[in-house]
């Protein structure tokens, strides 16, 4: 039991911080549908998810909320991609506080990154769309952008869709760069609906992490892409999930790993005893059903109190 209405919880503390979360809305004003591997997906319920977590949320009260990108789907038709993000933007506004968001594949397949970001209200250097903030002293949540080297969201002869692609063309020989044909256990996260952190965003987070560990704060990292295959898909995990995880461990600092993008969701405790926990989609939620969260905030744990379909997780700092 959380205290996500603001009483005590279970154990007889109060939370230092409460805080929603949802993954996926992937809206679309388009009839229901299927993923590649036939899971449904429904487009138009999906903002009824939204619009039910907002009215749970304004009564529990959390600070925040963090949205896990995906805001809208690849398949919403492009003439509608701006006023659709606008009108989901509008919906998160409706929660009386404030709403993070960060970009997911979807959102980039609908906008490139200099139309996307300002709707998100995303306002970094380069067009990148990683950020850090403290809600109250004791925590950090960081937010990294997934899709820093990726071939989708930057125009076609950026420095960085170049990259990409020749990270691609090396590791996935597939003509569909979609396809994890013939590619095998960890290697089959080489597809292009994935995407890694540059080496500016690693240099940035070493600097983030040392400046949170001399100021002994606790951090939340937060990316669209999965970081750990033991809550993830192979299919879903970031590029350079281990690259990032090797500065993230160089730190004591990091005890959660939050993250969307494979719908089904999961949770494992990596070998450093990092939690990571991936959030159950919004998108798949048969009409009348939910997923969405809210997560409070200790000194030693993250509470995760689920809603329907979004299993409820404790995660204890080991
Ligand atoms: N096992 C898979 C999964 C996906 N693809 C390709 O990715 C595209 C997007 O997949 P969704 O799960 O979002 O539908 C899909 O159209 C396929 O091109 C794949 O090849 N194999
Ligand atoms: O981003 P989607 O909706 O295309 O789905 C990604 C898959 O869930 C990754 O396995």
């Amino acid at each position: 039991m959380g205290s996500t209405n603001g009483l005590i919880n279970a154990q007889g503390k109060q939370p230092l911080l409460s805080f929603g979360v949802i993954s996926d809305v992937q809206y679309a004003d388009i009839p229901d549908g299927r993923s590649f591997l036939g899971v449904p997906r429904y487009y138009r319920h999906s903002i009824l998810v939204l619009q039910r977590a907002i009215q749970k949320w304004n009564r529990q009260n959390p600070k925040f909320v963090m949205n896990f990108g995906d805001i809208i789907d690849g398949f919403c038709p492009k003439e509608q991609s701006f006023n659709a993000v606008k009108k989901l933007v509008e919906e998160f506004d409706n929660f009386n506080g404030a709403v993070y968001h960060m970009i997911g594949n979807h959102c980039l397949y609908n906008l490139p990154r200099d139309r996307l970001l300002p709707l998100l209200r995303i306002h970094t250097h380069d067009g990148h769309a990683f950020y850090d903030f403290s809600p109250i002293p004791e925590y950090r949540l960081v937010v990294l952008d997934g899709y820093d080297i990726s071939a989708i969201g930057w125009p076609k002869d950026h420095p960085k869709t170049i990259e990409a692609l020749k990270f691609l063309s090396e590791k996935n020989p597939n003509s569909d760069k979609n396809s994890p044909n013939g590619l095998t256990d960890l290697d089959r996260r080489f597809l292009m609906f994935n995407g890694a952190v540059g080496k500016e965003q690693l240099e940035w987070l070493d600097g983030v992490l040392l400046d949170a560990t001399k100021s002994n704060q606790k951090v939340v990292i937060c990316c669209h892409l999965p970081l750990d295959p033991g809550a993830s898909s192979r299919e879903a995990l970031l590029w350079n999930y281990d690259e990032v995880m090797d500065v993230i461990h160089r730190y004591n600092c990091v005890k959660v790993c939050l993250a969307g993008h494979d719908h089904k969701g999961g949770h494992s405790i990596d070998s450093h005893g990092v939690h990571h926990r991936v959030l159950e989609a919004a998108l798949e939620c048969p009409p009348g059903t939910d997923a969405f969260g809210c997560i409070d905030v200790f000194d030693d744990r993250l509470s995760l109190s689920g809603t329907d379909r979004m299993k409820s997780t404790e995660m204890i700092f080991s």
